[in-house]
């Protein structure tokens, strides 16, 4: 095999449309999953390789690496997408839902990246450019987000530990993130929240996920973008 890309969480939505996406391409992809959707079985079918995964423990993520070892010892890339979008108000335990949102969205990306850099590092031995990391943030870690405070507290965590691992890792490996705003909606929004969130853009579209497709494969196709973050936002910021 060919050095492959590993994406997280891709059994649906931009995860699954990346792996769809690199498949198409001939690029080899390990994938996690922890929910075993029918998505996952397709991605077999065309190749993957579909290792499950549940970051909720310390134990899963640590086991997932050990997994993921068995199957390559190098990587061109780890693309962290796998996320929780909790809310307080679903969860009266807030001490659980921090810690929830911090281990998916900051302690997995920290103790994959660590755990995997060695791969990475093999990779840019192997084709002499960098490696690459990709961690999908969101645009509330500019402004936060008071429905959604410990997730957007997590995912500045990430977007801090993208620069401090770009600064690690160069020059083998580059680190950036993608700092999306709406990409696509959850079947289970309503006509009501949908016209408001539509309302938060400059361009006022869901864009869907061919967006965070061309931000990555810019980011992968670059040998000198590292440690920084691409905004996805629709201009949301101008709003
Ligand atoms: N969709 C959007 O408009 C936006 C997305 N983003 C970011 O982009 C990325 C992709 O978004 P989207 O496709 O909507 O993501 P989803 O909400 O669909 O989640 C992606 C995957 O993460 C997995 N996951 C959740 N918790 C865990 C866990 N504890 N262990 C392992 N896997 C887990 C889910 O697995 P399972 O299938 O088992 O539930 C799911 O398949 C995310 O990082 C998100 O925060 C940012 C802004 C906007
Ligand atoms: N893991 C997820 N994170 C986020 C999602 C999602 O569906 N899953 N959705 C959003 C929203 O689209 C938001 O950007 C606009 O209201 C944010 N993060």
């Amino acid at each position: 095999m060919t050095s492959p890309i590993l994406i997280t969480g891709a059994g649906q939505r931009i995860g699954l449309a990346l792996a769809k996406h690199f498949i198409a391409q001939g690029q080899a992809i390990i994938v996690t999953y922890r929910t075993r959707h029918p998505a996952i079985d397709e991605l077999s079918d065309h190749g993957a390789v579909c290792v499950y995964a549940d970051f909720s423990t310390d134990n899963g993520i640590n086991e997932f690496v050990s997994q993921l070892k068995l199957h390559t010892n190098s990587l061109k890339a780890v693309i962290h997408n796998a996320s929780s979008w909790d809310c307080e108000a679903n969860n009266p335990d807030s001490s659980t839902l921090f810690d929830n949102m911090m281990r998916i969205h900051a302690k997995a990306p920290y103790l994959i990246n660590l755990a995997l850099s060695e791969l990475l590092l093999n990779f840019q031995q192997q084709q002499q450019y960098p490696a690459d990391i990709i961690h999908l943030t969101d645009y509330v870690v500019e402004k936060g987000s008071p429905k959604h405070i410990a997730y957007a507290a997590s995912k500045a965590a990430l977007e801090n530990m993208t620069k401090s691992f770009a600064a690690k890792f160069a020059p083998n490996i580059k680190v950036n993130a993608i700092a999306p705003s709406l990409i696509i909606f959850n079947d289970h929004d309503s006509d009501e929240y949908r016209e408001k969130t539509l309302k938060k853009s400059l361009m006022g579209i869901e864009p869907g996920c061919r967006e965070i497709i061309n931000s990555v494969d810019l980011l992968l196709s670059s040998h000198y973008i590292t440690g920084r973050s691409l905004p996805v936002d629709g201009g949301r910021h101008l709003k």
